[in-house]
């Protein structure tokens, strides 16, 4: 039987212990734990730009295949106006999010993520990777949200399982629109990637819904919201309420931060992208700072192929007189290196001996 996303992340469980979830309110001064220096992540004080900014792609914009592919290929991300998704199911998904991350904490922690379960309360799963705790609170959704949101919401969960499920719909269509805007500009056509589906819908894609919260904090400048990673998905679709925090990272320019634009949705391409597009284009490493003034939620829309699928280097993107950067390997054999290797992960798949079988 084909193994589901869920399956996946259930082989990978993270050892973080319930008793490091945070009372952020409780909170007056840093702790020590929650303290970052260079040293805890080498990127902490590297360079902001604050002349440059992401693309920002009107989706009704002619030349938008072009757009998305230039953006991707310079900066592995960029923003959507006119993206079709409703500002009301904007609102709404926001407002849920709100609502739970501001219920009382021994509420949150009835749906606390086990060590092997996948969906519910926690710290971001990347933090098995660091010394120090970063300033935020998660809630993941994968599959149906029923049992953990009748738990926190016993009177109001239809509506807030409502709220996911035609968020899910919008997002679903919407990465797969992106996915071909992207693939498109680089000339890849439906039948260079089959299994997109008769419809080329990909209807058998994946994803997960991570909320995010990071509450104000008393020393931003010394606090981590949500450290330097990559996303380990084909795309990433990120809502952020109106508190910067989102910063991406170019080698050239250092962290650039992505103010929120109402309305405006953020795209990341990830890991799997960068190894179906044999690196032409980048995936994003980002991170969320926090600050004193006012909490921040984002809402983000990872996305992949079925957990089983072989994903490889297109073919077509290919040079005929080199071999392909990357070896071909299932989402789930992905998610397997980035659970021992995180960031240097595709570094790691690169040098990837395939006559071995450490992936599996
Ligand atoms: O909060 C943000 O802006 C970033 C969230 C993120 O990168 C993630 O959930 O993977
Ligand atoms: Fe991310």
């Amino acid at each position: 039987m084909n193994s589901t996303l869920s399956d996946v992340f259930r082989s990978h469980p993270i050892h973080i212990p319930l008793s490091t979830l945070p009372d952020f309110t409780s909170l007056r001064h840093l702790p020590d734990s929650y303290t970052w220096t260079p040293k805890d992540d080498l990127l902490f004080s590297a360079a902001s730009a604050s002349d440059q900014s992401l693309p920002s792609i009107d989706l009704a914009d002619p030349q938008v295949a072009t757009r998305v592919g230039h953006a991707c290929a310079t900066w592995g991300a960029f923003q959507i106006t006119n993206h079709g998704v409703p500002s009301r199911l904007l609102d709404d998904i926001e407002f849920l999010t709100g609502s739970l991350f501001r219920l009382p904490v021994h509420q949150k922690l009835k749906v606390a993520r086990s060590e092997n379960g996948v969906s519910g309360y926690g710290v971001a799963r990347i933090a098995s990777f660091f010394n120090k705790q970063m300033w935020s609170e998660g809630f993941t959704v994968i599959g149906s949200p029923f049992d953990d949101f009748r738990k926190l919401w016993p009177n109001h969960h239809l509506k807030y399982c409502e709220i996911i499920k035609e968020y899910e719909e919008h997002m679903q269509k919407l990465a797969a629109k992106l996915m071909w805007l992207a693939l498109g500009s680089l000339g890849v056509e439906e039948k260079h990637n089959k299994w997109a589906g008769p419809s080329s819908d990909f209807q058998g894609a994946q994803a997960a819904i991570q909320l995010n919260h990071y509450p104000i904090c008393p020393e931003p400048d010394r606090a981590m919201g949500l450290a330097a990673h990559t996303d380990s998905t084909l795309l990433t679709i990120l809502y952020q309420n109106n508190t910067a925090g989102l910063q991406v990272f170019r080698d050239d320019l250092g962290w650039v931060t992505v103010p929120p634009v109402p309305g405006s949705l953020v795209v990341n391409v990830g890991d799997l992208l960068h190894i179906l597009t044999n690196g032409i284009f980048p995936s994003v490493l980002h991170r969320a700072r926090v600050n004193h003034v006012r909490s921040r939620l984002s809402m983000a829309y990872l996305w992949g192929p079925p957990s089983d699928l072989m994903i490889s280097p297109l073919p077509k993107l290919v040079d005929p007189l080199q071999s392909p950067l990357y070896p071909s390997l299932t989402w789930k054999q992905y998610l397997a290196t980035k659970a021992t290797h995180f960031n240097q992960s595709l570094s790691f798949i690169r040098n990837y001996d395939l006559s071995s079988d450490q992936l599996s």
